[in-house]
């Protein structure tokens, strides 16, 4: 369930009351301690004992070095079955602290409260948890749903204007595969700033709910949520790899470009609206260049994708503006061709 807290944490408090929890962990990363964690902090109202468990900010943190600290800090910390782990943050922290919770003592309940766009419209929906392996994106988690997510959109008065951008390529994404009203609103917004996004989370995240309410498990419709991430998650993968991370927005915003060209390359959609979709992605996010990375590189990435099935890759691919097809397999030249596609942007 997902409740908007305005001014006033009262939902929140009689969940803490209405639940008979032991203690609760509060997880937050250096940033949503300094900026958040007050905030949380003045409104909670609860007879609980409480701790912070802080680590620093970044998805270079979403490793299993991370989780392992935290299960041993719950361990010291004598967490039992009835603790609660509040996860306070973006959503590598609802990632983390969700797959952390999930396992330790095989499932303590956690509850998700968003602090950046991307999280809010995104991340902390669905009950996907999960950490990186190596540099593969998300390679090992659980599939667990919070308690309750709780959305309090004035967080986002702090946030970077990086990061904002960030979350906006997941509501863009939202409008793609399912809702051409959402995209034709979200695209007439010509400043990206808080005032102009918050009006449309609530349709962006109704979106994500409705579909993970038809396929929590991620069996067929769900992968509609992929689009963009195929490629856009082997350019993050590679990113990270060098040691230069880019932010997941970035990089999803880059995949949706390409796999918008190659939804027109397999013939799913027209020229036209692939250059609409292309052109208006590009209005928001600058050129990312990959110009230095290597085919056999981002192939190799793709190989390992977790739709893939039989050694084969499957795309979650538009079929309009507002419609996405998924399990679509493409000719090899064709994926080559969306990549080199997005390399020659810059030149034109
Ligand atoms: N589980 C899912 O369904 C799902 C969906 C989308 C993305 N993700 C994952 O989410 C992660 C990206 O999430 P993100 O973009 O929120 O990144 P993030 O958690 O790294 O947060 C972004 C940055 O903003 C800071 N921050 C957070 N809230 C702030 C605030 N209110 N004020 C100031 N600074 C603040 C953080 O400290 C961090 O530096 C990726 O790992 C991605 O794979 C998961
Ligand atoms: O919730 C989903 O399902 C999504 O695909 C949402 C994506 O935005 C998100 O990045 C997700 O983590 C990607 O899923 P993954 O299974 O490829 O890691
Ligand atoms: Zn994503």
């Amino acid at each position: 369930m997902i409740t908007i807290l305005n001014d006033d944490f009262s939902q929140l408090n009689d969940f803490l009351h209405e639940k008979s929890f032991s203690k609760i962990f509060i997880l937050v990363d250096e940033n949503t301690h300094e900026y958040c964690l007050p905030t949380l902090l003045g409104n909670m109202e609860t007879d609980l004992g409480f701790e912070i468990l802080e680590i620093e900010a970044g998805e270079e943190m979403k490793n299993i070095q991370t989780a392992n600290q935290l299960w041993e800090i719950l361990t010291e910390m004598q967490a039992d079955r009835k603790a609660l782990v509040i996860n306070l943050g973006g959503g590598v922290i609802t990632d983390m602290g969700g797959f952390v919770a999930s396992t330790y003592k095989r499932g303590i309940q956690f509850i998700n409260i968003p602090t950046t766009l991307l999280s809010m419209c995104d991340a902390s929906i669905g009950g996907k948890t999960g950490i990186d392996l190596m540099h593969y994106k998300n390679m090992v988690g659980t599939f667990a749903f919070p308690e309750q997510i709780f959305i309090f959109p004035k967080f986002l008065e702090t946030l970077p204007f990086k990061e904002l951008r960030s979350g906006f390529a997941e509501m863009l994404k939202h409008g793609l595969i399912a809702d051409t009203s959402h995209w034709n609103q979200l695209i007439q917004i010509q400043k990206l700033e808080v005032g102009t996004v918050t009006p449309h989370i609530q349709t962006s995240m109704n979106i994500k709910q409705e579909v993970v309410e038809k396929d929590f498990h991620e069996s067929n419709i769900r992968k509609t949520l992929n689009f963009g991430h195929t490629i856009g998650h082997s350019v993050e993968s590679l990113c990270l790899q060098q040691g230069n991370p880019i932010l997941h927005g970035e990089a999803v915003a880059m995949g949706m470009i390409s796999e918008a060209h190659l939804a027109y390359l397999e013939g799913l959609i027209s020229e036209d609206d692939s250059k609409l979709i292309i052109e208006n992605i590009q209005r928001y996010y600058p050129y990312l260049d990959i110009s230095d990375f290597k085919d056999e590189d981002i192939t190799a990435l793709l190989m390992n994708d977790k739709k893939n099935t039989d050694s084969k890759i499957n795309f979650s691919l538009l079929t309009g503006i507002g419609s996405c097809t998924y399990d679509h397999q493409c000719s090899q030249k064709n994926i080559l061709e969306a990549i080199h596609f997005y390399k020659k942007l810059n030149d034109l």
